[in-house]
């Protein structure tokens, strides 16, 4: 497969070779990829293609979910995300994820902001670290009067954003957004949609979507995968093509990426 265009920028996850099976279904086949410091790195596709499931490899989610095996190599910032000597709690804590439909705990939206740091025994103001983080997820004038309130008391697209708060509260590199604004109406959306650019200025975004616009008005790069079957009927998923964004959705080197980009199948 040919690499990207030239990215002028680092690398922070190398996905190299990367297989992973469930139980003994192969879902996701030899998957090459870098994901570069401070982009939006869109991967797209149709359902079934592997899309969540890489997501979650780059912070071990899928080491919670019994029977999952993964082969070839993820390496963060040069160290192999699944080496013996690697915690992946740690790991959690520098890759944080924000799922698809906003899942705010029962709490009050301080706490829910608060709550990871607390876990990690925070030094210093934690009401400094709240509004600081709320303020980076677009939230703080919304709620800083009502901090005390439940979190479950606001919108829909206003607990994403105190999720994305919480997520930014434990101070990660990467946030991985598995799509994000599918549970939420279209003004959400575009809110949702500016705050990962503001983001990016200070943290490696990787987003699946399954909305073609979404991909292209917010990602730098985008990964198009496609699924194909398997002997056995069973379905997997390969990566087809990994370019910046522009050039996937205006220039695709693949002909299945041109038959996707113009919505001809998927
Ligand atoms: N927990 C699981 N156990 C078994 N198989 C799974 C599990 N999660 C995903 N799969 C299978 O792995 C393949 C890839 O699924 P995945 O959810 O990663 O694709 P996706 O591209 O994100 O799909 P969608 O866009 O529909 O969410 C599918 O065949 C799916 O059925």
């Amino acid at each position: 497969m040919p690499s990207p265009s030239a990215v002028d920028t680092q690398t922070v996850l190398n996905v190299e070779n990367v297989s992973v099976h469930y139980g003994s279904v192969l879902a996701l086949r030899n998957v090459y990829l870098d994901i570069f410091k401070n982009k939006i790195t869109a991967l797209i596709g149709p359902s079934g293609c592997g899309k969540s499931t890489l997501l979650r490899c780059f912070n071990r989610m899928n080491d919670l979910i019994p029977g999952t095996r993964i082969e070839g190599r993820i390496l963060y910032r040069g160290t192999d995300l699944y080496d013996k000597s690697v915690d992946p709690v740690e790991v959690r804590r520098r890759v944080g994820m924000v799922f698809q439909k906003p899942n705010p705990f029962p709490k009050t939206i301080y706490d829910n902001v608060a709550f990871g740091a607390r876990l990690q025994d925070h030094q210093g103001s934690l009401d400094d670290l709240v509004e600081e983080s709320l303020r980076s997820a677009a939230l703080w004038e919304e709620v800083k009067d009502i901090l005390q309130q439940s979190a479950l008391s606001l919108s829909g697209g206003q607990q994403q954003r105190l999720c994305i708060a919480r997520t930014i509260a434990i101070k990660p590199e990467v946030i991985l957004m598995d799509e994000p604004c599918s549970a939420l109406d279209p003004i959400s959306t575009l809110r949702v949609e500016e705050l990962m650019q503001q983001l990016k200025q200070h943290y490696t975004i990787v987003i699946v979507t399954h909305n073609m616009q979404q991909a292209s008005r917010v990602a730098d790069m985008t990964a198009f995968f496609n699924a194909e079957e398997a002997e056995g009927g069973n379905r997997f998923g390969y990566l087809v093509e990994y370019d910046q964004t522009a050039r996937i959705f205006e220039d695709p080197q693949q002909e299945t990426t041109k038959n996707y980009v113009s919505g001809r199948f998927g």
